[in-house]
């Protein structure tokens, strides 16, 4: 029987650091293909181990319920796309493998969420370790506008009470910057304001932050759906270079972004008065190639949703 983790009953954090990113404008990026099948991420052929595993996990709004026991493995240095259509629980299930569910008022679950075989909902562990361990990067960008370049880069660490030296502190901003795919943009400008940069380098300047404080884990929702097509390239380009370092579990309603990122998927839906749940998941290539469910099969292939 799994727990069951009444809102009232957990550890309430109210200084979560959003890790939220733009992106920049790249004239001479390739144009994006319009067939999903042409783009196709490679499909993996070792077994990974999984970084994050969530076990029959069930969640509520009030007596409003939203998933029901969805299980999926996360595998480490691997990309799991979420799919579906609005409001089969997408988000809600990306909120609750790091602790922000509960943050909503009214918000309850039950189920386990193991990273690295360890329960993140155990009462022994503390939610800014889980939170830390488990990046977020949200639709909409939010550096700290005022906050140097540098500075945003280092800002999660200073939150958490993390405190390195000068030359320390240079060389993780460098190197986060460069994980993050902006460095070249940005390295002559370091002290200059966040908020002064395009939107598509906001975005990976936050994707820099969330690097910053070494997560195992990096949540994405709906990471490019505020961004031109150009953008969106770039920030795909920056997920590729970091899968295999990071597990990556990003939300898409973006069926092309699926196939180009991920080396798996899950199909979410929630059919009429029934709460949402995985409807098949698999290999990339064999859920947009071959999906075992026609429910899947419409999906991936627009035909609802
Ligand atoms: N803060 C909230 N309070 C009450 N109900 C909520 C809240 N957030 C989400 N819900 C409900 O939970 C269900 C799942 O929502 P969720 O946002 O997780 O779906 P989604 O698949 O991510 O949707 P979308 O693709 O539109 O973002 C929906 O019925 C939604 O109305």
């Amino acid at each position: 029987m799994p727990a069951v983790h009444d809102p009232a009953t957990l550890v309430r954090q109210g200084s979560h650091v959003s890790v939220d990113s733009f992106v920049a404008l790249a004239p001479e990026a390739p144009a994006l293909p319009d067939d999903p099948t042409q783009i196709l991420a490679p499909v993996p052929t070792e077994v990974a181990l999984p970084a994050m595993e969530a076990r029959a996990v069930s969640a509520w709004f009030g007596t409003h319920k939203v998933l029901e026991r969805v299980s999926l493995s996360m595998p480490a240095g691997r990309v799991t796309a979420l799919i579906g259509p609005s409001g089969c629980g997408k988000s809600t299930f990306l909120r609750i493998l790091n602790r922000m569910h509960e943050l909503i008022p009214s918000a309850a679950l039950a189920g386990e969420v193991l990273l690295d075989g360890q329960d993140i909902y155990d009462p022994v562990r503390r939610v800014t370790d889980a939170r830390r361990s488990i990046g977020m990067v949200f639709q909409k960008p939010n550096p700290f506008p005022a906050m140097s370049i540098q500075d945003n880069v280092t800002a999660g660490l200073s939150l958490t009470g993390v405190r390195i030296g000068t030359s320390e502190r240079a060389s993780l901003v460098e190197e986060c910057l460069t994980r993050a795919g902006l460095w070249n943009e940005v390295k002559d400008r370091l002290p200059a304001p966040g908020g002064g940069l395009s939107g598509g380098q906001q975005q990976r300047l936050c994707i820099a932050r969330s690097l910053a404080v070494r997560p195992k884990v990096l949540l994405m929702d709906e990471p490019c759906s505020a961004l031109d097509p150009t953008s969106t390239r770039r920030v795909e380009e920056t997920i590729q270079a970091l899968a295999g370092e990071v597990t990556i579990v990003i939300v898409t309603h973006n069926m092309q972004q699926a196939a180009r990122v991920s080396d798996q998927c899950a199909f979410f839906l929630a059919e009429q008065g029934v709460p949402g749940g995985i409807v098949e998941h698999g290999a990339t290539a064999q859920m947009f190639g071959s999906p075992r469910d026609s429910r899947t099969e419409d999906y991936v292939n627009g035909r609802f949703g």
